[in-house]
């Protein structure tokens, strides 16, 4: 059986524990490892990517109860499922681990084949509600817009406008030398520097219409309806001085000491013409601003 890769955090303060689930899991996924709760938080704060955490209840320091609601009481790890796995086996606990918010509950001495069922049983939840985000047309790491969104507002926008509505601008913003970002800082950091950029996108000086998504991986799409060339491209620099004003350090790139992003962006008010020409015609330039160099806004009218 094909098994899809996921990313679990296991969180026991017993070496002998973090040792028995992680062999029983590094199989079929990457399993992360923290000592304690303090070192749990820290982990997942910095690791977006972490699918379902393992969580030992009764620890030195911080417990698996006070790490539960630190996460729920946080945005960006309250969906993040739980499961404790302790020795605290009576209904009681079970019943305070639950009203928490745990997915589930196993009590120690665990028996692997149940653990590992257990585990396949959440992560498929956890797929359903990757799927279930993307039909919604967003994207699950930054939490804005995706690609399947932007193709919808780009045809509906594209059908609408006409004569009398004015041009249509967009613009695809690219981010300089990602894949040397991830080699030199990790995944784990790329994917935090996706989620600033993104903000920074999105909390432009834009106007209701105006609209931003994840076109994929490091790579990103604005729409401007109704916004001549010379408006548009003053846009898009506006958005390449906010980027680097993140002053994200980026120390393998050829351009900047910071994070930098190229933009391609093309208008028209051709509107017989199908809506992703206008698609491609930005790609091009944005294929040109990285041959000219990066960290720049090129635009064809
Ligand atoms: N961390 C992280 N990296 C991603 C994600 N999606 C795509 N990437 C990475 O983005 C990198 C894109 O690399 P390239 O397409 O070679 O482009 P580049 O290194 O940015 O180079 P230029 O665009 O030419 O400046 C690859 O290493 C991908 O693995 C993501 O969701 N998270």
């Amino acid at each position: 059986m094909m098994v899809e890769r996921h990313r679990i955090l296991v969180v026991d303060d017993e070496r002998i524990n973090r040792k028995l689930l992680s062999e029983l899991l590094e199989e079929h996924h990457d399993v992360v490892i923290a000592k304690s709760g303090e070192q749990a938080l820290e982990r997942v704060q910095a690791d977006s990517a972490v699918d379902l955490i393992l969580l030992d209840v009764v620890m030195p320091g911080m417990s698996g109860h006070d790490v539960l609601r630190r996460l729920k009481a946080s945005d960006a790890t309250k969906d993040v499922p739980v499961i404790f796995i302790t020795s605290l086996n009576s209904v009681d606990d079970e019943e305070i681990g639950l009203d928490l918010g745990a997915a589930d509950y196993i009590t120690k001495p665990f028996h692997p084949g149940i653990v590992r069922l257990r585990v396949e049983n959440h992560l498929r939840f956890v797929r359903q509600r990757k799927i279930l985000e993307t039909l919604a047309g967003r994207d699950c790491l930054t939490e804005i817009d995706n690609r399947r969104r932007f193709e919808e507002v780009l045809e509906r926008e594209w059908r609408r406008a006409g004569r009398g509505s004015g041009p249509m601008s967009v613009a695809i913003i690219d981010v300089d030398y990602f894949k040397q970002y991830n080699d030199h800082y990790g995944h784990a950091r790329g994917d935090q520097a996706l989620k600033a950029v993104a903000k920074a996108l999105s909390g432009g000086p834009n106007r209701a219409s105006d609209f931003v998504a994840r076109y994929g991986g490091e790579e990103f799409v604005m729409l401007f309806p109704g916004t001549p060339a010379d408006g548009a491209r003053e846009l898009a620099e506006s958005v390449r001085h906010a980027v680097a004003s993140l002053a994200i350090p980026h120390a393998h790139s050829a351009v900047a000491p910071h994070l930098t992003v190229s933009i391609g962006g093309a208008t028209s008010d051709d509107y017989q013409s199908p809506g992703h020409a206008l698609i491609e015609a930005a790609d091009t330039m944005l294929y040109r601003a990285k041959a000219e160099g990066r960290n720049r806004v090129l635009w064809r009218d």
